[in-house]
């Protein structure tokens, strides 16, 4: 089933709290709108240092994301209705009921489109894992057939399509096919549907239909609306024609002066402008969001790779987050989440989850999911996740490298980049043949700690912070400075003589300041 949850409503506004002697929690973020959920830090006692008490996790922090930081209720109402009328029920969408489905795979045999690194079988695997994901839906039969060219309109020879036509005939449970290409005309679908007597779904409907089943924020559907606008297009298109052939010639919609193809085309304009502009609206949000971000100065760390190589399963390891749900399911994290956890020296960073990739992702889903995936842009690291399990493991770190490319991100994040070869538990003895890639278990947690410490080396690189001790008298204002201008981490009060000695994350430019401020401050580099 395909259950619509109702829009969220935006969260108030939450107050920061002020927390002196361990990590400060990314208070700010969750009132910028993007939803920052918080370890329990009870599950995590010693970590504040010996005889320091615990703090409990910071309340009022929202789970999963929303869209907060507005001011108007009146103008939150008149978008949240908009919203609704756009996200209203699709004519595409392709119905909650149970599918059982053949999958029908046309396998390329020769020619300029032989596919290099794919082999058919793995790529029907990848299809049987799509239907897979569907609740109800179900694969009663897999067929490859040879072809020359599955971009033609008729994607078989017609010996084939007979042979193709009697086989699926004789398939009385069927109620679907799945044809295992980036998309066919509606035109096509409708010669196929009339053939067979099933329904028919390409790739690209059948990836539609996941995201709008795992679909939860504002902004994944409006993104699938959008998605979903070219094919109301070509489909209309198609209808148009085949009426007109029908009936001879454009009809006008009485005293309009239209042709009902120019009306239903103004319709879709109009629907792709307020989508596009809704969109606008939730990213000009998200740009304040950035701007504080960087005020607060808490790393973001964005958690990437192939769908299902356990991206969500790693973050949860890292943060220690309960409510985060790894999916054994394609496209199981649809929207950027933002997670909180601590590194080795107790500096607070934030984990985001992303949208998996997939080879052969339909390209419009792909473009308007880009967006998205620009926020990564601004983050301080990207960790490149792998399931080193999968037999073409190799095929997807090459589709999510290219995919990165493709996003224009700065240099020195691509440079910079961790890998990760995950699911060793899988395989005994497992040792990475690429050089710096870190080999763990998400789901057993093993190698963890290696791996935050790489993170945090490649974090203190990136934002150009220190961590030092220095000591400090009590007497003096250095400890507030510290507290105001720096993290501080640990005090170790030396009650004999007044002093303390404090352990910092700091900057470049206010290390410099402290030095200046406080020349006779004795400071330890590690
Ligand atoms: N054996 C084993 N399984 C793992 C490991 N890490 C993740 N998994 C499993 O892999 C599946 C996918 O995990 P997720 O964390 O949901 O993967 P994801 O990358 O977030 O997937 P999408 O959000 O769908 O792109 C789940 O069934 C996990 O339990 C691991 O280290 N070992
Ligand atoms: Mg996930």
């Amino acid at each position: 089933g395909c259950p619509l949850p109702s829009l969220r409503r935006p969260a108030p506004r939450l107050r920061p709290r002020v927390n002196h002697g361990r990590p400060r929690a990314p208070s700010g973020l969750s009132e910028a709108g993007i939803a920052v959920t918080w370890p329990s830090i009870a599950a995590r006692a010693g970590r504040g240092g010996p005889g320091r008490p615990v703090r409990p996790c910071p309340r009022g922090f929202r789970r999963g994301r929303g869209d907060g930081g507005r001011t108007r209720p009146e103008e939150e109402e008149e978008d949240e209705a908009e919203l609704e009328e756009l996200l209203g029920p699709s004519p595409l969408a392709v119905g909650p009921g149970a599918q059982r489905v053949a999958v029908v795979h046309p396998a390329v045999k020769w020619g300029p489109k032989k596919p290099q690194l794919t082999r058919a079988e793995l790529q029907i695997a990848e299809a049987v894992a799509l239907i897979d994901t569907l609740q109800n839906w179900t694969v009663l039969e897999k067929i490859i057939i040879p072809t020359k060219n599955p971009d033609k309109k008729f994607i078989f020879g017609k010996g084939n399509f007979q042979a193709l036509t009697e086989k699926i005939k004789k398939l009385p449970h069927v109620t679907a096919v799945f044809l295992n290409v980036e998309r066919i005309s509606s035109l096509t679908k409708k010669e196929l549907e009339d053939a067979w007597g099933v329904k028919v779904f390409d790739r690209y409907t059948v990836v539609l239909h996941i995201f709008r089943c795992n679909a939860r924020t504002k902004e994944a559907k409006l993104q699938i609306a959008l998605a979903e606008i070219p094919l109301l297009r070509s489909n209309l298109k198609n209808d148009v024609s085949r009426l007109d052939q029908q009936r001879g010639g454009s009809r006008y919609i009485m005293g309009s002066g239209e042709t009902f193809m120019e009306t239903q085309n103004r319709i879709l304009k109009e629907k792709e402008l307020k989508i596009r502009n809704a969109l606008e609206k939730l990213r000009r949000k998200r740009s304040l969001l950035r701007t504080q971000r960087r005020k607060r100065e808490f790393p973001i760390i964005s958690v990437m790779g192939y769908t299902n190589c356990g991206k969500t399963t790693l973050i949860k390891a890292l943060t220690g987050e309960a409510g985060l749900q790894p999916r054994d399911q394609l496209f199981a994290t649809l929207d950027i989440t933002a997670h909180a956890g601590y590194l080795p020296s107790h500096m607070a960073v934030i984990y985001v989850d992303t949208i998996g990739f997939l080879t052969d992702l339909p390209h419009n889903l792909v473009e308007s999911f880009s967006a998205t995936l620009e926020e990564v842009a601004y983050s301080d690291l990207i960790v490149h996740v792998r399931d080193i399990t999968h037999p073409e493991t190799i095929l997807q770190k090459a589709t999510v490298l290219s995919v990165l490319k493709n996003l224009n991100l700065p240099s020195y994040l691509l440079d910079s980049m961790v890998e990760v070869h995950n699911k060793v538990d899988l395989i005994e003895r497992y040792k990475p043949t690429e050089e710096n890639a870190l080999a763990i278990s998400a789901l057993h947690g093993h190698g963890l700690e290696e791996l935050k410490e790489e993170i945090e080396k490649k974090i203190l690189t990136a934002t150009g912070k220190k961590i030092l001790t220095v000591n400090i008298n009590l007497e003096g204002p250095q400890l507030s400075w510290l507290y105001k201008e720096a993290t501080v981490q640990e005090v170790e009060v030396m009650p004999e003589d007044g002093t303390a000695r404090v352990k910092v994350i700091i900057g470049n430019s206010a290390f410099g300041r402290y030095r200046n401020l406080f020349p006779n401050s004795k400071i330890f580099m590690p």
